[in-house]
């Protein structure tokens, strides 16, 4: 019950902000505590937090520029220790459909980070209200952790 959660955002325009933001409140409403990084670095995670990476996908299939400088601080590196989730933002009329977030899940895994579920990829042609189906789909999650 005491796990604690950074979230990791990578964003543009705000909507992959505004969904951490929503995330938070949720993780905290059940008695978490949440970090939001809007610039992430490794240096500022908190070493017992799981990790929550949170971005959207830019370009021909890029991450943010403000996420840029953390996933390459994680090339390389032992990341066995990491429990983490993954929600990406995307728009699915691009080939390079949530990219970004597919490139920071494999970052992790790479590294030996553990994937706690199955990764949220949100189609904002679909999904106007990206944080609403973010909490969606992370309330029956948190039903089932610790
Ligand atoms: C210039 C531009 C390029 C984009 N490229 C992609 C892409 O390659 N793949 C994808 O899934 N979404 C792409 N998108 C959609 C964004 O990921 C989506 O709009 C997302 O909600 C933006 O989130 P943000 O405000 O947090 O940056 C692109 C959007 C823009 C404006």
């Amino acid at each position: 019950m005491d796990r604690h959660f950074t979230l990791l955002v990578g964003s543009v325009l705000g909507a992959s902000e505004y969904v951490a933001d929503a995330i938070a409140e949720t993780l905290r409403a059940r008695g978490y505590k949440a970090t939001i990084l809007t610039q992430p670095d490794i240096a500022d995670i908190d070493e017992d937090s799981t990790w929550f990476i949170c971005t959207s996908t830019h370009g021909a299939g890029e991450l943010p520029d403000n996420i840029k400088p953390f996933a390459a601080q994680l090339e390389g590196e032992d990341l066995s220790d990491i429990e983490f989730f993954v929600v990406g933002l995307g728009d699915s009329s691009y080939d390079t459909y949530c990219y970004g977030a597919i490139a920071m899940e494999t970052l992790l895994t790479k590294g030996g980070a553990k994937l706690m579920a199955e990764p949220l990829h949100i189609d904002v042609l679909h999904h106007p209200i990206p944080e609403d189906r973010a909490v969606e789909w992370l309330e029956p999650i948190l039903d089932t952790l610790d």
